[in-house]
């Protein structure tokens, strides 16, 4: 659906050049819901702008739906638009106009004819659950509200992408939950690929399905959200997890722990396996979980634990190399003392 390649984005400004995005190749399926992560600075608006060209590209293309939006004249590139809509951290509400005004103002940019457009704007009403609020200003309603008004603008000429520029950042955890729900809603019913950028790793783990994380203009890694999460690659990658899952152990347990550390990863089924029961059968070990968790990332559970080994050096070599075959990722922390 989406597809980028090679793309960067340099700003130039009275103190020299600044790379915002720093050639960038990506795919984005069609259906998907494919977050950015990134901190601030690390170029990802920039390229979610070059998305929909509301910020050109220095160097390479976007290809959105089989069309190269950076070979379009403006007439082509303003249709290109319509089919990718956007909505943004603080809203981008008129607040002069009612509910009903602001979706219908993008209708009529559309130059869709004005006896369709209360219809349409009433569908779009039910589909966020705002149908109560048609003749209300942005000024009387919450920011939950107001960025389900804003997905209803950006739904209107029904697009196939859904650009989300920090889209819940502004709002608070259990609004952040409702909205991502009607997003994941959105995009199964709809068929609607979404781009979701954020620094929020729990929004990533809710709803994407694949996610890139950025640094100094540059992807540092790239994947499945639940294969990210089981083994990240990249040390940034795995602060980021840490945010949502955290593996610090409290320095009195680690004083009393003279053993050897190591985090096991299950991934699905395996998780309620009993690897670790059938290992100290196994092998001349003992093994005592001190910290760990189940996740689930989208319905997938993902077992996160980590234990304490006492025995013999070998064999706990030869326990770590059997839990490294039956589980997705084993590591030593510490090695005992
Ligand atoms: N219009 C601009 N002019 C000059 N520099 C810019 C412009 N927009 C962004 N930049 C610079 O490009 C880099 C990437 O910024 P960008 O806003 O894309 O990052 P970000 O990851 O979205 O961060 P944030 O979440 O804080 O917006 C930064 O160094 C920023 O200062």
């Amino acid at each position: 659906m989406i597809t980028i390649n090679n793309l960067s984005k340099v700003y130039r400004t009275k103190k020299g050049e600044i790379k915002g995005v720093d050639n960038v190749s990506l795919t984005i399926n069609e259906g998907e819901i494919y977050g950015i992560v990134g901190y601030s600075g690390a170029g990802k608006s920039s390229l979610v702008r070059c998305i929909n060209l509301l910020e050109r590209p220095t160097t390479g293309n976007i290809t959105v739906d089989g069309v190269d939006l950076t070979t379009l004249k403006s007439e082509e590139l303003r249709q290109a638009r319509l089919r990718i809509g956007m909505i943004f951290q603080h809203f981008n509400l008129v607040s002069q106009k009612t509910v009903f005004e602001n979706i219908a103002f993008s209708l009529k940019a559309a130059r869709v004819p004005a006896s369709k457009i209360n219809d349409r704007v009433e569908q779009l009403l039910e589909m966020v659950g705002l149908s109560d609020k048609r003749d209300v200003y942005p000024g009387q309603l919450s920011g939950g509200q107001k960025q389900r008004v804003g997905i209803a603008r950006a739904l209107a000429n029904n697009p196939k992408v859904l650009l989300c520029d920090e889209a819940t950042s502004a709002l608070d955890p259990t609004t952040t939950k409702s909205i991502l729900k009607l997003l994941k809603k959105i995009n199964r019913e709809l068929n609607i690929t979404i781009v979701l950028i954020t620094h929020e790793m729990d929004v990533v783990k809710e709803i994407c399905h694949r996610m890139a994380i950025m640094q100094g203009g540059r992807v540092v890694e790239e994947g499945k959200v639940y294969d990210i999460f089981a083994s990240p690659k990249e040390e940034l990658t795995r602060e980021f997890i840490e945010s949502v899952i955290s593996f610090e152990l409290p320095e009195t347990i680690l004083k009393k722990v003279s053993g050897t550390l190591v985090k096991v990863v299950f991934k699905g089924e395996v998780a309620g396996e009993s690897v670790v029961s059938d290992t100290i059968q196994k092998f001349a070990i003992n093994g005592n979980f001190l910290h760990g968790s189940i996740d689930y990332i989208q319905e997938q559970p993902l077992g996160i634990f980590v234990m304490e080994l006492t025995g013999g050096k070998a064999e706990i070599k030869k326990a770590l190399d059997y839990i490294g075959k039956r589980t997705a990722l084993v590591e030593v922390i510490r090695h005992g003392v």
